[in-house]
This record gives structure tokens, C-alpha cells and sequence, in this order.
């Protein structure tokens, strides 16, 4: 058994997301003997001492049927009404299927601020601590009925990834219809599963596509972006499928693992890489690049070859290469209108107001590329 399977399988923490996919059906709504199916899973883990925070998606889909529409609405005001019907059958099915077992919930509705301001993140940190110290089971969703266009997370999976970290878990599961990651969309006739991605090099070269019951958002591709968020963050991930919950939770058997890279990062740098939002990009030359990626040096005006977007001093930006590519995120040190006249200028050109990092490497994380 890999470490990420031991690790998962002997988690103390664990934060379980399953998909719109696994649990309705555009016709029917919310399915809930796979609902039971999945409460069972994790009842069975709970008893074990495992404390879970699950990230349940399919409000949207549970709200279709009782609102009389066909399929999934592509206007955001239609689904937000379907989420607000859904929502509630979805608590509801979720309190009587844990009742079961004597298990309470508390639903958790996020909205990205939640988890993007640091304050809010800080806030969210604390109820889902007392939640799981008074032995309830956070039932977690977007709050979609309030969040517009502009400010959704979108998609389940990268909330779970910001969840497992927020929470400190020590493992993420994400189950769907699918049972695990393969080389190419399973729809199109043979593909391989892959069984273990112990770094990024196990990705190259597959072909990952968006969700094929019309229910999902993300498909494959955010199960897979949020792994890496998680994997990134020094926690390990299952994909796995929901009608196999039984083995994933019970075991981390079956599914696709994610390896964690490294250890654990702090809250803050975790929260500055991957859960803030960007106000603006600063482009960087090569020499920059290396310097802030491979040497973890500042960055300083000389190495910028460029600047867009709208921020102020204390805001997060991203780190572009010269390809294009957001090689780190920081806090920058000026505001928007100050750095086109810094910029290229090497430090002792400059005043001596102004001569400062623009980013200074304790506020910078580098990233993977992707
Ligand atoms: N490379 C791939 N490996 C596995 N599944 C893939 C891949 N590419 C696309 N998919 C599709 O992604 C779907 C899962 O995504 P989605 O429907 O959004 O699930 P969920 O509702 O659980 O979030 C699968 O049903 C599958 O058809
Ligand atoms: N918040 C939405 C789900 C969004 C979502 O990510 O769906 P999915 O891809 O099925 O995990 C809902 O409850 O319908």
C-alpha cells in the first residue's frame, strides 16, 4: 500500500466531497439509497474515531425535479433557485440518513469570501473546529444562492482542497461516477487507469475532460487541479467512486492516489498561493524567475518586464514567466501607478524610498506548473 493510501486510511481527519453526479439524477433528483450508501461509508469511518467534513455538491441537481425542470439550467438565476429547493432536500436527506446512526450534521455554506479574505478564512477555521469537537458532521456546500457569477468557486472540488487544508485535515476524498483518474475520458473506449500519481511527471500526456452526466461542473479537470492544490499543500487525495465509498473511506482501497509533495505549508502561505484572490500580474523575466522559483530570492523591480491588472500596496498578485505561466503568487509591496516607472531599473537607480523588494520572498510562493 503507497504512503497516501496508509496515510489516508489511517486518517484522524478527513474531508469527504462527493459530486452531483454520484448522488441525483436529472429525472429523479436526489438518489437516496446512494445517499444511504454513502452516510453508511462514512458512519462506518466515524466510528472509528475519524473525524469527516463532508463536501457535498447536488443541491442544483435535487432542485430540478421538485421545480419541474428537465435538466441542468444554464442561467445562473434558475440554478441559484434549483440550488435553494435542493439545499434544503439535501440537509434534510442528510440529517435523517446520519440520524441512522445517531449522527448529527450542521450545514456550512460558503461563499468564496469565506475562504479568500483572511479574516473570513480564520472565522470558517473556527466553526468547523467547534463543529467536529462537539462530534457533529459539517455538511458543506457553496452557498450558491447568494454567490454571482464573479465570486463562485464554481465547482466542489478546489472548495474541498480549501476545506482539507483549512481544517488541517490529513486526507482528501473525492468520490464520483467515475472511479478514479484515467488517460483519457473513460467515454471514449479503452483507457487506463492510473493508479498512483506520486509526482507531476504521472500526469503528462493524459487526456483529462469536463463531466459527462450533465449534472457535474468540473469534470475530471478540477478533481485533478484540486488534487494538486491539496497534494501541493502536503495532504494526500483519493479520487474514487461513490458506489465504491465502502473501500475508499474504509480502506483508501480502489480510485486514483495523489501523493502529498513535501510538507505541510503554513496557513498563511497556503492561503496566499491558492486560496487568495489575484488583483493584477507582474510579468518577470527569466533571470527573475530562476531567482524567485529556484533561489527563493525577492523579487526586485530590475527582473519585471511588465504589470497589469488594478492593486495596491498589500494586495496578492500572480508571477508570470515569460511562457505566460503564473510561476508564484506574493504580496507586492506598491501600488499599480508607482511600479511603471521602477520597473527594469536595477535597486541603486532608484530613490531611496523605492528601494525595496517588490515582492519580498517571505510573501511569496512559488508554484508548480500545471
Ligand atoms: N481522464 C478522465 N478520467 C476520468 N474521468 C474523466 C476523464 N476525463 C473526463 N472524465 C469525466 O469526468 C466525469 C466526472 O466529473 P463530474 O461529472 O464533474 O463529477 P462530479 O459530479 O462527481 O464532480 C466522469 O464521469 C468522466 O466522464
Ligand atoms: N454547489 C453546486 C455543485 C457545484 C459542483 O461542483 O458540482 P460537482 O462538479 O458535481 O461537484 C450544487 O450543490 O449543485
Amino acid at each position: 500500500m503507497s504512503e497516501a493510501r496508509r496515510a489516508i486510511a489511517e486518517a484522524d481527519r478527513l474531508v469527504v466531497k462527493v459530486g452531483s453526479s454520484a448522488l441525483t439524477t436529472a429525472g429523479d433528483g436526489l438518489d437516496a439509497a446512494r445517499l444511504d450508501a454513502l452516510v453508511d461509508a462514512i458512519a462506518e469511518r466515524v466510528s472509528r474515531e475519524t473525524q469527516i467534513v463532508l463536501v457535498s455538491s447536488g443541491a442544483i441537481g435535487a432542485g430540478l425535479a421538485p421545480l419541474s425542470l428537465g435538466s441542468r439550467p444554464r442561467d445562473l438565476a434558475t440554478q441559484q433557485a434549483a440550488a435553494s429547493v435542493g439545499q434544503l432536500a439535501l440537509a434534510h436527506a442528510y440529517a435523517e440518513s446520519f440520524g441512522r446512526y445517531s449522527l448529527t450534521v450542521g450545514q456550512v455554506l460558503l461563499t468564496s469570501d469565506d475562504v479568500v479574505r483572511r479574516a473570513h478564512y480564520r472565522n470558517a477555521e473556527r466553526t468547523f473546529s467547534r463543529l467536529l469537537a462537539l462530534g457533529a458532521v459539517p455538511v458543506v456546500n457553496e452557498n450558491d444562492t447568494v454567490a454571482t457569477e464573479e465570486i463562485r468557486f464554481g465547482d466542489n472540488d478546489r472548495l474541498a482542497a480549501l476545506v482539507a487544508h483549512l481544517i488541517r485535515a490529513d486526507g482528501l476524498v473525492l468520490l464520483s461516477d467515475v472511479d478514479g483518474l484515467y488517460d483519457g475520458d473513460p467515454r471514449n473506449g479503452s483507457t487506463r487507469k492510473i493508479v498512483e500519481v506520486s509526482d507531476e511527471s504521472d500526469l503528462d500526456g493524459l487526456a483529462v475532460g469536463r463531466s459527462s452526466s450533465g449534472l457535474g461542473t468540473g469534470g475530471m479537470v478540477s478533481k485533478v487541479a484540486a488534487a494538486r492544490t491539496a497534494a501541493a499543500a502536503g495532504i494526500p487525495v483519493l479520487i474514487a467512486a461513490a458506489a465504491e465509498a465502502k473501500d475508499a473511506l474504509g480502506h483508501a482501497r480502489g480510485g486514483t492516489a495523489f501523493h502529498a509533495a513535501g510538507s505541510r505549508l503554513s496557513a498563511r502561505r497556503f492561503w496566499l498561493g491558492y486560496a487568495a484572490g489575484s488583483s493584477g500580474r507582474l510579468h518577470l523575466d527569466d533571470g527573475a524567475v530562476a531567482a524567485v522559483v529556484s533561489r527563493r530570492r525577492s523579487l526586485l523591480a530590475a527582473g519585471i518586464t511588465g504589470v497589469d491588472g488594478d492593486f495596491q500596496a498589500g494586495d496578492v498578485v500572480d508571477l508570470v514567466d515569460p511562457a505566460q505561466r503564473v510561476v508564484a503568487r506574493g504580496v507586492v509591496a506598491f501600488d499599480v501607478g508607482e511600479l511603471p516607472d521602477l520597473i527594469g531599473r536595477s535597486s541603486h537607480e532608484l530613490p531611496d524610498e523605492q528601494r525595496r523588494e517588490v515582492v519580498h520572498a517571505d510573501d511569496l510562493v512559488p508554484l508548480r506548473h500545471g
